[in-house]
């Protein structure tokens, strides 16, 4: 995978059992209790549920950020959280929902900084620059390389951090919210583009609709559990979404498609 559209790089992604507790003692909370995940190599998964129901714990795990009191993460064949940090880097990138970036970074600078993981203790790979600038042409934000950071809207950051995890040419892609500041051109675009690249990627969605249409699979979390997974057609039923969500939907399939509409609390 070079920023390109490769589609040979994935590896399977399937998690066991996993479960996080935060506080300790009588203050002792469970955010996560036993879940499972299966991503097959090259599909894009789509993380579902309610504010505060556990996929952004769910996907630090994943990425190996943090360590799950019980349960296991296997990326390929590896037991992602045996890795040494740098091994982990290489394989799985994280686009997370509040990522800052050093003020004083240019663009392409931002985006460069997917290539870490790959550098010697002396030397960048020499392919460094095209990486980086196939990156940003994938992610159609290359006409920004030279801006300040601190200059990009919402969404060119978003879009620019997406530039900066195909960069890091990662086996798995974890992305927490990426359309959250997207207008729904760019929504669309960089879903497909998630698709296009072929790696195994995870991602956490608010827009059940949006989810239903670019995800091979669904993963419904409510209250730190697993509570539905498989293809949209078979998670997204009107029963699941109003004891979820709390919200009245019609699910259709349109041209194969399966279309979430709302019609309220
Ligand atoms: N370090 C922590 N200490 C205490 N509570 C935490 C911690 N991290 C997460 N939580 C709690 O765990 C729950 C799950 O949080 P998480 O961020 O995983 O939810 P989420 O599904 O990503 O939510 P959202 O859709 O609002 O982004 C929330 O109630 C949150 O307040």
């Amino acid at each position: 995978m070079s920023g390109t559209g490769d589609t040979s790089g994935g590896a399977a992604l399937r998690a066991e059992g996993l479960t996080w507790h935060v506080g300790r003692g009588a203050q002792r909370r469970t955010v996560l209790a036993d879940a499972a995940l299966d991503a097959p190599v090259g599909t894009v998964t789509g993380l579902l549920g309610p504010n505060g129901s556990g996929k952004t714990t769910l996907l630090h795990l994943l990425a190996g950020l943090r360590r799950p009191s019980a349960g296991t993460v296997r990326i390929g064949d590896d037991d992602l959280h045996a890795l040494r940090a740098g091994a982990r880097a290489r394989r799985v990138a994280l686009v997370e929902q509040h990522a800052e970036t050093g003020l004083d970074l240019r663009v392409r600078d931002v985006v460069a900084l997917g290539r870490t993981p790959h550098r010697g203790r002396f030397a960048a790979p020499v392919d460094d620059d095209a990486t980086v600038g196939g990156a940003m042409r994938f992610t159609d934000v290359d006409h920004l390389a030279d801006r300040a950071w601190p200059t990009l809207s919402g969404g060119e950051r978003q879009r620019v951090h997406l530039a900066r995890a195909v960069a890091q040419e990662p086996e798995v892609l974890l992305l927490d919210e990426p359309t959250n500041h997207l207008d729904l051109g760019h929504q669309l675009d960089l879903l497909a583009r998630v698709r296009a690249l072929g790696v195994t990627a995870v991602a956490a969605l608010h827009d059940l609709d949006l989810a239903a249409a670019h995800c091979d699979r669904l993963v419904v979390l409510d209250a730190g559990r697993v509570v539905a997974a498989g293809p949209a057609a078979d998670v997204l039923t009107p029963d699941l979404v109003a004891r979820v969500w709390g919200v009245r939907v019609d699910v259709t399939e349109v041209d194969g498609r399966v279309r979430v509409r709302w019609w309220g609390r």
